[in-house]
């Protein structure tokens, strides 16, 4: 059990945490999340020792972590660190011994049960075949397993790692994570500070999220990550959904758009362009509102994942009256209407008619478009391109912030 109780670090004046409280149980992994320079590094050093906090204390089983010796607390903990620093001239067997030190006296040579530890243990990470290489010879992967392999000789209850599959290619990635995963059903208590939202959530049993100082939420990792959370946190559009393979949370996280959209804009037309049109509007903080469109649709797919306002309607069918109602109201609210696959949507006379004298409009082409657009269709797609500016998917949000500005000016 680890119990850390109203802890505060400051490093100079800047205040890194701030009574920070967190209980983990045994045999949990805990993934520690937060953005760059949330205090995750910190929070471990606190926990295993290498920092003092400035307030508050850590206990291990009810052992206060200061009242412990340094090589006690070594035995009850040990770290992977983020950064595996090379240790020149060892072997990587000598740098995995070296995770017996607490377990030894000052002058005491190493013992049988020693080499059974450190053989263990790079049965463990399957490392056996890098025993004999020198460390610095190896690659960061392989010193990552080395590394992994002296904390388990170290035969503590806790581990901490920090970054753990930063430097990893993806098969070592799941590699490490299957492979601490393993080591928690066998009774470890784990904490790790882990950046891939998507891998923390599949592998960990917990997470702790971490931001401006404090633990903001812990907790199941669907319950901790949340969109509201994540734009708070890490000031991010993201999109979670549930991975069909893996059955956890994957999160998606939206490209930045350099400008904002700081007016409403009011999203018609349907497929990939059109889906791929809302992700960057949204990206670029618009307030969207999407429809008619029918379920299933990828833009309907995506603004639901989004979590946007649609109007949705019957596929195949024509629009009823409370639909056009409502489409009607959302064309109208709108500051800017932008039109994905003009041809498509200019296709129906219902939803064509809703467009009729809108202004300023922007219009998307993708490659999706209907390349049998009926004559009629395609002279209409003209007339909507005449209203506005027409662009390409990428030029969406440049384009609806100068249709905006051209509003503002008649507002004027
Ligand atoms: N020894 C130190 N002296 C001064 N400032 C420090 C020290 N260690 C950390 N900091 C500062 O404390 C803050 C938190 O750092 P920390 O490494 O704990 O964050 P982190 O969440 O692990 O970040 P990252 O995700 O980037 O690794 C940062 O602003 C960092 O610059």
């Amino acid at each position: 059990m680890i119990d850390i109780d109203s802890v505060s670090v400051s490093f100079g004046d800047a205040t890194v945490l701030d009574d920070v409280s967190l209980a983990v149980e045994p045999g949990t992994f805990l993934g520690l999340v937060g953005p760059n320079g949330a205090g995750k590094t910190t929070l471990l050093r606190t926990v295993s020792g290498a920092l003092e906090p400035d307030a508050g204390t850590v206990s291990l089983d009810g052992d206060r972590l200061d009242g412990l010796g340094s090589k006690a607390a070594s035995r009850r903990v040990a770290v992977v660190p983020q950064d595996t620093t090379v240790s020149f001239g060892f072997t990587a067997r000598d740098v995995v011994a070296m995770g017996r030190t607490p377990h030894r006296g000052r002058f005491e040579p190493s013992s049988r049960e020693d080499s059974r530890a450190v053989d263990e243990a790079f049965a463990r990470v399957g490392a056996e075949h890098l025993a004999d290489r020198r460390i610095d010879e190896l690659s960061g992967g392989e010193r990552q397993t080395v590394t992994i392999a002296r904390a388990l000789a170290q035969e503590t209850p806790i581990l901490l790692l920090d970054e753990p599959t930063a430097s990893l290619d993806i098969n070592h990635q799941v590699e490490t994570l299957e492979l601490v995963a393993a080591l928690v059903a066998d009774g470890k208590t784990v904490v790790a500070a882990i950046h891939d939202l998507s891998l923390a959530a599949r592998y960990c049993d917990e997470l702790a999220l971490l931001a401006d100082g404090d633990i903001v939420a812990t907790g199941l990792p669907e319950s901790v990550l949340t969109r509201e959370r994540l734009a708070e946190s890490f000031d991010a559009r993201t999109v979670l959904r549930r991975d069909p393979v893996t059955e956890s949370l994957g999160v998606t996280t939206l490209a930045r758009q350099p400008e904002a959209v700081d007016r409403s804009v009011h999203l018609v037309g349907s497929g990939s362009t059109a889906a791929r049109t809302l992700e960057r509007l949204v990206g670029a903080d618009a307030s969207v509102t999407v429809g008619p469109v029918a379920p299933g649709d990828a833009l309907a797919e995506t603004a639901d994942l989004l979590g946007v306002e649609t109007i949705e309607r019957y596929p195949h069918e024509p629009l009823d009256d409370v639909t056009l109602a409502a489409a009607r109201e959302a064309v109208d609210r709108a500051a800017v209407v932008a039109v994905a696959n003009p041809a498509l949507v200019a296709g129906e006379d219902e939803v064509y008619e809703l467009l009729e004298g809108r202004s300023p409009m922007v219009v998307v082409d993708g490659a999706d478009g209907d390349q049998r657009t009926p004559d009629r269709a395609a002279s209409r797609a003209e007339t909507l391109r005449r209203r506005g500016e027409t662009t390409d998917v990428r030029g969406v949000v440049d384009a609806v912030a100068r249709a905006r500005r051209l509003v503002e000016a008649a507002d004027d």
